[in-house]
């Protein structure tokens, strides 16, 4: 009969799939994409033109509830809401919720999409799905226009997408082109013809989108929703979503999602989209939420007013009021109280920090020193103009650590003076804090107290790498050799440690490996010339003749024996690891070098 519009039969299978809440898993498989597009649907067995393929299922709301939620959802949610018309009135299937079904992970391609969303009633409510325009193959991401001009992926994939994409694995997709990016969300209608017919509605602007990594000039500003008058139908409380923890710090890298995990429904501090551009609407509650949801303009607008922007300036007084709460305390032991009450009144900059921190080194005791230091100034001769607290007589410069130590080291009767130095020392303190195995802070923090960088720490103080894993390894040999190997049993070489104190106990058998302190300065002084000749090339044939595998002057007959029993001590001192450096860094590579030439 003519006029008459016949209701086409449901396809096949996809009512059912509707009403059950079921997806066709065994036809359909998520993966991830890359970074910028996240996840999408992929088909794992072929799909005829005209099949049911999945349901975008969700949750069904009426358009109040639907705006009320784009107000206050995050973008990344707002993107799994689907708007489209029924009976003259705008629903929305809001999947914002993280739940294992496929149809809200179907990624938009408005250029080549291989599916269509159509509506399919069941138990008499719409449920959007969507329909192979096309076969699809196996391997084939699901794809379909998501309708409108603006959405932000289709304007960025050409220009960021590259990147992504070259930089990470792919996992199989559709040979279609990148589709361009734009910012209005368009709305989809499902009317009585079971096809979504794309629709912009003028002038119903909405929620701010927040795309806080684009720039500006890209960052889409608005989201287009209904205001149709509303129809109660299941409205929304709290969602939870769930956090898949896989996939969520991947969304949270795609430029164009930030994930939320909780969205209250209840705030009655609303942000009112339609007057958007005042920025005085939107109340956050604390400063952080100002600068989750506005694009940079309006978040720059927005901080000129905003009550709870960090900046704001101290009130006169505050500072004072901390310093005397800082010190309500009474003082730590071994600090007189009128110290303490004097460093209420310190102007609080760099200095009152430090003193405040380590006020040890203001211990009663010292101060005195120090008013005797001061007080003793003229008397010794320092001159007015000099600036130093430990001040040189007759001179405007300050005594020196290291000149100090130059003078004590004579003053003490040391036998060999001139080796304590302060670099020596402080190359002996390097050296033992990498043998003690501390961590790297601490040897950030010995640097410093030393008066150096990390990093000439680490070049010139400590010893070299290789020497601390040769003396492991000798460690481990001398423990093979007393058959004492299982104590390292399941060990790497980081877990053997080397200890500065460690006696090693010496078998008669084994003492060949060892000599006395005295051998040892005889030894290293050989190798140091046997280096020194090697590298001036004065004795190059004589150390191609020993050949790469020849070992070096160490291991010569020993003339010294230890006794039986008697203890090793120190087993592992710096002039032993300089020694074993040499030979090994040293000697053993020039004549492997020799050799090869
Ligand atoms: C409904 S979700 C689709 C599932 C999404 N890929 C995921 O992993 O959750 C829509 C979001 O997917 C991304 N998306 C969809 N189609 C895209 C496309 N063609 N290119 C890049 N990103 C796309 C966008 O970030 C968009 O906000």
């Amino acid at each position: 009969m003519a006029g008459l519009r016949r209701r086409k039969p449901p396809p096949h299978g996809c009512d059912e799939h509707a009403s059950k809440a079921v997806d066709k898993t065994a036809k359909l498989e998520v993966m991830y994409i890359n970074s910028f597009k996240g996840r999408g649907v992929f088909a794992t067995s072929h799909f005829q033109k005209g099949d049911f393929v999945v349901e975008y299922r969700g949750e069904l709301i009426h358009p109040e509830e639907s705006q009320r939620r784009r107000r206050i959802y995050h973008v990344s949610c707002a993107v799994f809401m689907f708007d489209f018309y029924w009976q003259e009135r705008t629903w929305c299937v809001d999947a914002a919720q993280e739940d294992s079904s496929l149809g809200r992970l179907v990624n938009d391609d408005h250029k080549h999409p291989n599916c269509k969303m159509k509506k399919v009633m069941a138990e008499n409510k719409p449920h959007p799905c969507l329909f192979a325009l096309r076969d699809i193959n196996p391997g084939e991401e699901i794809i379909y226009d998501y309708g409108g001009t603006d959405w932000p992926w289709r304007k960025q994939v050409g220009e960021q997408a590259t990147d992504i994409e070259s930089s990470e694995a792919e996992i199989p997709s559709t040979s279609e082109p990148a589709p361009q990016r734009s910012s209005i969300f368009g709305t989809q209608h499902l009317g009585e013809t079971e096809s979504y017919l794309l629709k912009k509605k003028d002038g119903m602007m909405v929620s701010l989108v927040n795309y806080t990594d684009y720039d500006e000039s890209h960052s889409p500003s608005r989201i287009a929703i209904h205001d149709d008058s509303s129809q109660a139908w299941s409205p929304g409380t709290d969602i939870e979503l769930k956090e898949d923890k896989d996939i969520f710090p991947m969304l949270r890298r795609t430029k164009s999602i930030q994930m939320t995990s909780h969205i209250e429904f209840d705030s009655d501090e609303l942000f009112d989209p339609s007057s958007a551009d005042s920025g005085e609407e939107y109340i956050p509650k604390t400063s952080e939420d100002s600068s989750g949801l506005f694009n940079k303009k309006l978040l720059w607008r927005h901080m000129k007013i905003c009550k709870f922007k960090p900046d704001v300036p101290q009130k006169p007084g505050k500072t004072r009021a901390q310093a005397l709460s800082a010190f309500a305390v009474p003082p730590p032991p071994g600090v007189k109280i009128e110290f303490w009450k004097l460093l209420n009144n310190m102007v609080q900059d760099d200095v009152y920090i430090a003193v405040k921190s380590d006020v040890c080194i203001m211990e009663y005791a010292m101060q005195q020193a120090l008013d005797l230091l001061v007080g003793t100034r003229q008397e010794c001769g320092v001159p007015k103009e000099n600036i130093y607290l430990f001040a040189r007589p007759s001179a405007f410069t300050c005594y020196r650590g290291s000149d100090c130590l130059r003078y004590f080291a004579k003053a003490c009767g040391a036998k060999n003076p001139e080796s304590l130095t302060s670099t020596k020392l402080r190359k002996q303190t390097g050296t033992l804090s990498q043998v003690l195995n501390l961590t790297n802070t601490e040897l950030d923090l010995l640097a410093d107290f030393l008066g150096h960088d990390i990093r000439v720490h680490r070049q010139f103080y400590r010893l070299p790498e290789g020497t601390l894993q040769l003396a492991k390894i000798s460690k481990l040999l001398m423990a093979l050799e007393q058959g004492r190997l299982a104590e390292f049993q399941g060990k790497t070489l980081d877990d053997i440690s080397i200890d500065p104190e460690e006696n090693v106990h010496m078998d008669s058998d084994n003492e060949t490996a060892c000599e006395s302190d005295s051998q040892e300065g005889q030894v290293t002084s050989t190798q140091m010339e046997n280096k020194t000749r090697m590298r001036d090339g004065s004795n190059t044939d004589e150390a191609s003749q020993q050949g790469p595998m020849t070992p070096p002057p160490a291991a010569q007959p020993q003339t010294q024996r230890r006794q039986k029993g008697q203890l090793f001590r120190p087993y592992f001192v710096t002039e032993c690891s300089s020694m074993v450096d040499v030979m090994f860094h040293g000697s053993t590579l020039t004549y492997f070098r020799s050799a090869c030439l």
